[in-house]
């Protein structure tokens, strides 16, 4: 556990009623708290007055969606769109935290895991074992880095999040300074993400120079 943070604090108020229940729904105590995904808007795009913006959900479902995209034939793309799927559902109580938080990696990291453990162990597991214990690989496969599926989502991720910024400075017509997003782009390592996100960074230079 962290410093006194527990993810059992962070339960909605509806689904720990549900819990207390003699014989609890846990497939709905799960989708209420993967409701909170839906809900939470992404901090770092609140932090720049992006309004409206996207949810946190919206950013996983569209990484699934690309990572249905890759032609690397060495990749199991069934793989990655699980692990996209299931990558940040911690943040359903953790909340979305950036990296200009206050926050430390350490605690974020353990935060993240006491929540992602809580979830399969309390919740999924009473109702379906084997995958409770699917969705902890996944999540720990990106978390580590464990392995090429994981490697190409972790691209998707600051891809997805590279296109979703273009997207709102041409939606605000370049008024909105979101520079410091794209250090993102040194974070890319796949050659296959990097091609699409070099052809983006050409769009966004482009888009620039006619304003
Ligand atoms: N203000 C900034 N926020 C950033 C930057 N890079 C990422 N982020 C935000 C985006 C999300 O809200 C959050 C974490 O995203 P994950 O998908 O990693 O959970 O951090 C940035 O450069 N500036
Ligand atoms: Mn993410």
């Amino acid at each position: 556990m962290t410093t006194g943070w527990n993810p059992r604090d962070h339960i909605p108020a509806e689904v720990q009623k549900l819990l207390s229940e003699p014989q609890p729904n846990y497939v709905l105590a799960f989708l209420h708290i993967v409701e909170q995904l839906k809900l939470q808007k992404r901090t770092g795009w609140v932090d720049h007055d992006i309004i409206p913006c996207e949810s946190i959900a919206d950013h996983m479902y569209r990484m699934g969606v690309t990572a249905m995209l890759i032609k690397d034939p060495k990749v199991d793309v069934k793989r990655c769109v699980r692990i996209a799927l299931v990558h940040d559902i911690a943040e359903s109580l953790v909340g979305d935290i950036t990296p200009f938080d206050p926050v430390t990696k350490e605690e974020k990291h353990q935060r993240e895991l006491d929540t992602i453990t809580y979830l399969c162990d309390e919740i999924i597991k009473p109702y379906n074992e084997a995958a409770a214990d699917e969705i902890l690989q996944d999540w720990l496969a990106y978390e580590n880095i464990g392995s090429l599926e994981a490697r190409y989502v972790k691209d998707i991720d600051k891809f997805e999040m590279l296109v979703q910024c273009f997207e709102y400075e041409k939606r605000h017509g370049g008024k909105k300074d979101l520079i410091q997003f794209y250090s993102a782009v040194s974070s890319i390592k796949t050659d296959e993400v990097k091609s699409w996100t070099n052809d983006l960074m050409d769009r966004r230079t482009k888009f620039f120079q006619t304003l």
